[in-house]
């Protein structure tokens, strides 16, 4: 397996702390700790990011605006359960995660002999939460191991304590967690995804838990977090391990590399006909609806989610994603005939890629019908848009359930990954929740006030940043 750089070295004699950024293939993992490595990089730390060949076009944005971050790319490792090609989670689903994961592992030899042979390599690695095995690496090496957490800190609480006690936790029907803060309880299947794949023995899965395990045995967690939305959580987590190098850094999308419009999106066009077409809409009144980069709904959820926004009466952009040729022959994606023309005016069908971020922090969008994914959550919070939450799968239940009963900015509307919503009562809910105002929407404003207080000067997530790039300085 050979390795190819983008130039061969940074310069040895300068003075500037390098690190290895190690992102993992998924795009809910990637674009926020793309927007962190941009942050760093402003701050004048050198930096290499390493990704397998077909994932580098995502790293275009934050190329050009820093030409001075490296890359290191290698091959990416085959796998009898990938399909020759496949190196994102985007190309599968999320089936897709245990194999990918288990792919990359092989990347450790590779990335030792790179290290070694580098004239002045990195002194800390920088990697995705879904990448625990970089502790070993680094172990090895005598460096730091940071783990970047895509998802959130209460997220971490639950998944960390769930494999303390793997061997119990398949037995229980409702999972309590009596040492988090306020004591939370999950149904079994509420639990993360990734935790449920394990089974004991499986060196795939037992792969997976010990990397899991590594990750608050690390140098120091970094969450795409703040102060004012998982504090406890944060804190928490210093409890558990024994120090303070847990930083809370967000939202990343603030200040972010990836806008919303650069993100890797072969349709601009449609951005700029969304954006015209919202701002000719009145403040506050239009839903988004989408569940993130990865997931497509049945034929059953999209009539019921279609039929849903025309009984709302309520106005919409609807990101519909593109299934394969396979899922598209099922059903899945496949938008109800004459839906688009009964909606014409008061409602938007995206097809493939959206600008996102954009949407979220317009003024005319005031509600998210969402899956509760953490960017979405944190997009939404910065947006100051409430959400209308679908937890379906992976982190999804436990973000729902900081949002809807922790913090009160959020209703549920379904849950559950094959589940089909009433339509009758999903059109009352968006409708309720759309017109007027209410405690919901209130709060969502007033968490937008904080997440931006906490990224300004002096704010929660600033000083976490300080932080952490003062303790990297040090290496
Ligand atoms: O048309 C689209 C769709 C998505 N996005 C962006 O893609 C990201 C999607 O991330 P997220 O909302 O977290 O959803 P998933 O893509 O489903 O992410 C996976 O990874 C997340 C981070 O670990 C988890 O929280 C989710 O549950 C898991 O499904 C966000 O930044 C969105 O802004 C776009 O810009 N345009």
């Amino acid at each position: 397996m050979s390795a190819a750089t983008s130039e061969e070295t940074p310069n040895p004699r300068s003075s500037k702390v390098h690190i290895l950024v190690f992102p993992y293939p998924a795009q809910g993992h990637m674009l926020p700790l793309l927007d962190l490595t941009h942050k760093l990089s402003l701050r004048g730390l050198s930096i290499t990011i390493l990704v397998t060949p077909k994932n580098l076009p995502t790293l275009a944005p934050l190329l050009s605006a820093h030409p001075s971050i490296h890359t290191l790319i290698l091959p990416f490792p085959s796998h009898p359960k990938l399909p020759p090609g496949v190196e994102n989670v985007r190309d599968i689903g999320n089936a897709g995660n245990l194999p990918i994961i288990s792919a990359l592992g092989m990347l450790y030899d590779p990335l030792l002999r790179w290290f070694q042979s580098h004239p002045s390599p990195p002194v800390a690695i920088l990697s995705d939460f879904f990448l625990g095995w970089t502790l070993s690496l680094a172990q090895q090496l005598r460096i730091p191991r940071i783990a970047f957490f895509s998802s959130g800190s209460f997220l971490t609480s639950v998944l960390d304590y769930c494999w303390r006690i793997v061997r119990t936790v398949p037995s229980l029907s409702i999972v309590h967690f009596p040492d988090l803060p306020r004591s939370p309880s999950f149904k079994q299947d509420h639990l993360p995804s990734v935790f449920r794949l394990y089974r004991e023995s499986n060196p795939e899965t037992e792969f997976l838990k010990d990397g899991m395990l590594a990750n608050t045995s690390s140098w120091g967690c970094i969450f795409n977090s703040f102060e004012d939305l998982e504090g406890e959580y944060l804190d928490h987590l210093r409890t558990v391990m024994g120090h303070p190098r847990v930083f809370g850094v967000g939202p990343l999308s603030l200040r972010g590399i990836n806008d919303g419009t650069d993100r890797d999106n072969p349709n601009p066009d449609s951005d700029t006909h969304t954006l015209t077409w919202l701002d000719g809409c009145p403040d506050g009144s239009v839903l988004y609806v989408c569940f993130g980069s990865q997931r497509l709904l049945n034929k059953r959820q999209m009539e019921a989610l279609a039929s849903g926004l025309q009984k709302s009466g309520t106005r919409f952009v609807w990101v519909v994603k593109a299934g394969t040729i396979e899922q598209v022959a099922d059903g899945y994606g496949i938008v109800p005939d004459g839906f688009e023309k009964g909606v014409a005016g008061r409602g938007l069908i995206i097809k493939g890629w959206a600008a996102q971020v954009k949407i979220l922090s317009h003024k005319a969008v005031g509600g998210f019908l969402s899956h509760c994914g953490w960017n979405s959550v944190l997009e939404a919070i910065a947006g100051g848009a409430m959400i209308l939450g679908w937890p379906m799968e992976a982190d999804q239940h436990v973000n729902a359930r900081l949002l809807v009963e922790d913090m009160g900015v959020a209703v549920r509307v379904c849950e559950g990954v094959d589940s089909v919503p009433d339509p009758t009562e999903l059109g009352r809910v968006i409708a309720e929740s759309m017109s007027g105002d209410s405690t919901e929407k209130e709060r969502a404003r007033v968490l937008r006030d904080k997440a931006f207080k906490a990224v300004g000067d002096g704010g929660s997530s600033s000083r976490d940043f300080d932080r952490l790039v003062e303790a990297l300085n040090q290496l």
